[in-house]
């Protein structure tokens, strides 16, 4: 635990936010529709009671926006894909929801990848924060992709079967092939500096399953995260569809096969309300129109169908 801690303080960031021109840019043509602050129910109607149930504590998270590699429909993983156009107005659109709300941070969580830190400055700057502190790991990086990344989605679904890749995107302990030396980013993602603090060689991973990724996120999320929370903090997490979903598993309870059919989707924030055990007492709701909600969700699940 205490290495944990002192990792978080050693990669804790103070980001001075400036009139930054991400948000400037594209505030007038949000590419998704984010509504007021609205329930988000399994039966997808408000249920008595549950809209306006609150915890003791709340945390917000979220998926970064669309990156390019979202957008080409590549397997990404540990590649560091930068935000597309559509992902900056989609983090832009997030903080507008943010602010909205009126919600407002005291820290935030995010990964080591550009789309995850991008995504969450702009959340930050959009929703009008100052100064607050970012901490930065990989443990909240996305699942390591082993031998797919770089790979088409859709091709891959037609070479090897659409069952085959749901199972190497979606099940819990199925891992994808690991990622040989010879790999074209192996080099990229091994030798980044960026990581030069963590992992360690003999934890940097080649490959991830679900349960893997969830072996690496959950020691920081209850060592580090959770404390921030029940010290009363505000927290926001930006991380990815993938270590977010591990999060999501642990915190609803889901079992292995329910968190199959669970696809985040990008650049829209959702909050727990948790009670001080750090259980919900609702579920996940997003800040954004539930039907647009939806159908970003099942185009997530799509992006795995052969063309
Ligand atoms: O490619 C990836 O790294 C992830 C997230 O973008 O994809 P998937 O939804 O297939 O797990």
């Amino acid at each position: 635990m205490a290495g944990l801690l002192k990792t978080a303080m050693a990669s804790q960031l103070l980001v001075h936010l400036q009139s930054g021109p991400m948000c400037s840019v594209n505030e007038a043509q949000p590419a998704v529709a984010i509504g007021q602050l609205r329930s988000y129910s399994k039966c997808e109607k408000k249920c008595p009671g549950e809209e306006q149930k609150k915890g003791k504590y709340q945390i917000v998270m979220i998926r970064h926006g669309e990156s390019e590699w979202n957008q080409k429909n590549l397997f990404c993983g540990w590649f560091d894909a930068a935000l597309s156009d559509k992902g900056k107005q989609e983090a832009c659109a997030a903080g507008n929801a943010v602010k909205d709300a009126k919600m407002k941070f005291d820290v935030a969580f995010t990964s080591m990848l550009t789309r995850a830190q991008e995504t969450l400055l702009a959340v930050l700057e959009a929703s009008e924060h100052g100064e607050i502190p970012i901490h930065k790991t990989w443990r909240l990086n996305e699942r390591h992709y082993g031998s797919l990344t770089g790979l088409n989605k859709a091709e891959t679904a037609k070479k090897f079967g659409e069952e085959k890749v749901k199972v190497w995107r979606r099940s819990f302990d199925t891992p994808p092939p690991p990622m040989e030396k010879d790999h074209k980013y192996y080099d990229a993602i091994v030798n980044d500096p960026r990581y030069c603090d963590g992992p360690k060689p003999e934890e940097f991973p080649m490959f991830e399953s679900l349960k893997l990724t969830i072996e690496r996120t959950l020691p920081y999320w209850n060592e580090v995260i959770v404390k921030q929370i029940k010290e009363g903090m505000k927290v926001i997490v930006a991380a990815h569809g993938n270590s977010l979903r591990g999060i999501v598993k642990h915190l609803d309870q889901m079992s292995n096969e329910a968190i199959m059919g669970l696809n985040l989707p990008t650049g829209i924030p959702f909050v727990y309300e948790l009670d001080e055990c750090i259980k919900p007492v609702a579920p996940m709701r997003f800040l954004g129109d539930p039907e647009t909600v939806k159908k970003a969700m099942e185009s997530v699940a799509k992006q795995g169908k052969a063309k």
